[in-house]
């Protein structure tokens, strides 16, 4: 059986792409600290417990499966915590990059599909963004993120291992199945906040600025479904599999939602009402960020079956009650709401 290792497979995007890989027929090999991520969420394949500093253990892994391609999640990212703790972000994320990249050039295994990020663009001169915009991360996390991109390519010219950077807009959403959703001890995710805020989880939910040049004065995000990102990932070892000389892809929907929409969504699907408080902007946040998703389109085929505002609500919050069932039906909860 086809076995591919997955860096950071026991996080929310990582084991996503793991669950697609099993229904495609291919082993996924979770390869995990375990730092962020959760044991549980290992349910396709089996778990090597390391760090992806670890070069030596890297290689090992990779020649015991015999691996065709390496999916690298593994890294820190949160832009707040890039902003006050930028050592952290550099040893894990650039550090750790080389790291996998010097592992795979010690084996025969030449092909590496990349998890980056909008972030990479900073605050984007033209919206839609194509791949061709100006980058200039105006946080750690993009820089660190840039800079694998960067060293990526220089690996393939010099090395010959080729690589597709995945450049996610905002990842949401959860398993449809509600097997493995999203869930991080200090969660700062819009999504996963107002579930938790819904299930008695937190006491407010703040909408962070209400001054953007935006039509509602709240900040415009690409929201795409994991399920839709997992089967990039699997299209993208397929094309490095055929040959593809490697690249860097947009992945979002081509269309936005602010702020205000997502919660008046939320109501709506949930049945509950969503009040929130209006705060402050969160350092670092740019007014709009929409994908211009044309080249992902054309190269990896890819076309968002799962990422309307409906599925994205729906998945995430059937998942976060069956996650947190017994607080769900918490007294204040139900008196409250
Ligand atoms: N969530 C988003 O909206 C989003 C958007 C753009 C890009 N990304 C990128 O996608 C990837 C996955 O993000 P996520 O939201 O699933 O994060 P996550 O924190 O849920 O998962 C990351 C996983 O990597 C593991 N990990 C971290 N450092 C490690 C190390 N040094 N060695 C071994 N394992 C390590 C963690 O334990 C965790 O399981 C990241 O690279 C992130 O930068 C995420
Ligand atoms: O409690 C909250 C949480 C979020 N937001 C707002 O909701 C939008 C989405 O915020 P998220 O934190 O869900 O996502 P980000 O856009 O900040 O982050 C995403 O994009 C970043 C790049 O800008 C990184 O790639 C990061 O990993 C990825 O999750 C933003 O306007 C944010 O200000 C709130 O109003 N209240």
């Amino acid at each position: 059986m086809e076995s591919i290792i997955v860096l950071g497979g026991a996080g929310y995007i990582g084991s996503q792409a793991c669950k697609a890989l099993h229904t495609a027929g291919i082993q996924p090999v979770t390869y995990d600290n375990l730092s962020l991520g959760h044991e549980s969420f290992v349910k396709y394949g089996p778990l090597i417990k390391g760090d992806v500093l670890d070069t030596a253990l890297l290689s090992e892994t990779i020649r015991r499966y015999d691996a065709s391609c390496v999916m690298h999640f593994a890294a820190l990212a949160s832009v707040a915590d890039s902003v006050t703790d930028p050592a952290s972000y550099y040893q894990n994320n650039v550090a750790g990059t080389l790291s996998v990249l010097e592992a795979m050039r010690a084996t025969d295994c030449r092909s590496l599909v990349f998890s980056s990020t909008c972030a990479i663009y900073g605050q984007p001169e033209v919206v839609p963004i194509d791949e061709s915009c100006a980058k200039n991360p105006i946080n750690p996390y993009g820089r660190s993120k840039l800079i694998c991109e960067q060293m990526m390519n220089d690996y393939s010219a010099a090395y010959g291992i080729r690589s597709i950077a995945l450049r996610y807009f905002n990842a949401v959403g959860a398993d449809f199945d509600g097997e493995i959703g999203e869930f991080r001890e200090h969660e700062t995710h819009i999504i996963p906040r107002a579930m938790m805020y819904l299930l008695g989880h937190l006491d407010e939910f703040v909408i962070h600025g209400s001054d953007f040049p935006t039509p509602d004065g709240t900040a415009i995000r690409d929201y795409i479904h994991v399920k839709d990102l997992a089967e990039a990932h699997i299209s993208a070892a397929r094309l490095l599999a055929g040959g593809h000389a490697g690249g860097a892809y947009n992945l979002g929907q081509g269309t936005g939602y602010s702020v205000l929409q997502v919660l008046s969504a939320i109501e709506r699907i949930t049945g509950r009402k969503m009040p929130a408080i209006t705060g402050g902007r969160r350092q670092g946040d740019p007014a709009i960020l929409i994908a211009q998703p044309a080249l992902a389109r054309e190269v990896l085929g890819f076309a968002p079956r799962y990422s309307s505002l409906q599925d994205i609500i729906s998945s995430a919050w059937t998942w976060h009650q069956k996650a947190h069932p017994q607080k769900s039906l918490s007294a204040r909860e139900a008196g409250a709401r």
